[in-house]
């Protein structure tokens, strides 16, 4: 590779833009990454990371040290030379369901003219069917090619994904653009799908949409095994090792959430309508994660008697799901805002949180450990599946409640550590 091609750019630097900034940055490259956050920038250039990310900020200080790295609020300065430009804009679900390109678009308007002749323009984002034809448009310049990348890492495990994908996909009309987007890859050994770039963009949407049906499919079966006796660890350990439906994905819990299912189940949903062709599964698991939703709050207020007004509910977590502190279309906030809109007083506690996070909302009381949550509460109900919840003194814990009753809504708890401290343990399908 020559010196230019190794010149990226990275604009956007929130999970994604950061995690493939850092490691490209690991792999060898000069990196540049833009933001218009100045806050963010000045800490990133100070090295540090305003993300919960293991791995993350002891690549960036590397990255700094080694002179690869380099932040900027300056994009058009920092797409300047570069052979690659990732765009890791945000692309959040708009007020019908689609997807907000108004960063995409704005970004890409900005630099067009800033582009350094022959570079590829690389959507990273989750981006609709269709987008890299319309920007190829927008940028109006036949010397600048348009790549699908689509991004497939985890929030709690970005680094490691990023460095260890299950595929790579690469799609575009332009094939030694493409090539000079996967030869960035070829150090993690990892298959390479090459497609055209609409198909490039399917596949991110597909696949998140899978998950979320599996997802809800998994909910379901629980809810089964609740009515007839079943136990869902059972069920899904049996059904697991069955290789067309694999072992991951299968823990039941309050609902699936997080920054990117949520949203882009409800984007492609809209687009295959807008398409013509509907997607009813799609559409049965998003209303069935609602329900499952739902379904949490009624068990909380069966633990209570019957009615949550009035009564004081401790929550375990908040987060989306462990390992994070992200709380975007977090599960355990829906649960919240359920419980509080039935009467009752929420306290929360989650141990990656301080609580001043935006996005907690006011119906919740945010204290800052599980033994203040559980102080009183008629119920305790565990929403995110931290490690240190198992490790609680579940003695004093009993000592604290009012009730008896804990809402495992992750099958989270030991059982028998639960009936020993004299508390009666609900799970989801066992
Ligand atoms: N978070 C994930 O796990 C994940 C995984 C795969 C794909 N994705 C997709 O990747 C994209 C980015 O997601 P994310 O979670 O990294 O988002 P994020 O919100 O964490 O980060 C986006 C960053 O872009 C910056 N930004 C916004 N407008 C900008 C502009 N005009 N110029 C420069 N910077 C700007 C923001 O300040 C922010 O730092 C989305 O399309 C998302 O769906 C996310
Ligand atoms: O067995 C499981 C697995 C996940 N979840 C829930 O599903 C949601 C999403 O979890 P996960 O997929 O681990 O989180 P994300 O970090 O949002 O990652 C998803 O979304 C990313 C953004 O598009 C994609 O890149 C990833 O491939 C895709 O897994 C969370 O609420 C989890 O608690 C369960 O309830 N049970």
């Amino acid at each position: 590779m020559t010196g230019r091609e190794s010149r990226i750019a990275v604009v956007g630097t929130g999970y994604v833009g950061l995690t493939t900034g850092a490691c490209l940055a690991a792999l060898g490259h000069h990196v540049t990454c833009s933001d218009v956050d100045r806050c963010k920038i000045g800490l990133l250039s100070r090295g540090e990371v305003p993300l919960r990310e293991p791995d993350l900020p002891r690549l960036v200080r590397r990255g700094l040290a080694r002179g690869r790295l380099r932040f900027t609020v300056d994009t058009r300065d920092a797409v300047d030379g570069a052979g690659v430009v990732f765009l890791c804009l945000p692309t959040p679900m708009a007020s019908g369901g689609e997807a907000d390109l108004a960063a995409v678009r704005e970004v890409v308007a900005d630099v067009r003219a800033s582009l350094p002749g022959g570079c590829a323009l690389v959507t990273k984002s989750t981006v609709p069917v269709g987008t890299a034809a319309r920007l190829k448009e927008l940028v109006g310049r036949p010397d600048v090619a348009l790549v699908s990348n689509p991004e497939f890492l985890r929030e709690g495990s970005a680094v490691r994904d990023f460095l260890h994908p299950d595929r790579v996909v690469v799609g575009s009309a332009d094939r030694a653009a493409a090539d000079r987007v996967a030869a960035l890859y070829a150090p993690l050994h990892a298959p390479v799908v090459r497609t055209d770039a609409a198909s490039a963009e399917l596949v991110k949407y597909a696949a998140n949409a899978f998950l979320a049906a599996k997802l809800s499919y998994v909910n379901a079966v629980a809810e089964l095994c609740e009515a007839e006796g079943a136990d869902i660890g059972a069920v899904t350990a049996a059904l697991g090792r069955d290789p067309g439906v694999g072992r991951s994905f299968l823990r039941p819990g309050p609902g699936w959430g997080g920054s990117c299912l949520p949203k882009d189940t409800r984007a492609l949903l809209r687009a295959a309508e807008a398409a013509g062709t509907g997607f009813p599964v799609l559409r049965a698991a998003i209303e069935a994660n609602r329900r499952q939703q739902r379904r949490v709050v009624d068990r909380v207020a069966e633990a209570c008697g019957g009615a949550l007004r009035g009564h004081r509910v401790g929550l375990l977590g908040l987060a989306f799901k462990a390992g994070t502190d992200d709380l975007r279309d977090s599960p355990a906030l829906a649960v919240a805002a359920g419980l509080a809109a039935r009467g009752a007083d929420v306290v929360a506690c989650d141990p990656a949180l301080r609580g001043d996070e935006r996005g907690i909302g006011e119906s919740v009381a945010f204290v800052d450990d599980a033994y203040r949550a559980a102080k009183g509460a008629r119920a305790l109900v565990l929403l995110t599946e931290w490690p240190q919840f198992r490790e609680l003194d579940w003695c004093r814990v009993a000592e604290l409640l009012e009730g008896a009753v804990v809402v495992d809504t992750r099958n989270h708890l030991d059982p028998d550590v639960l009936r020993r401290a004299g508390l009666v343990r609900r799970g989801i399908g066992c």
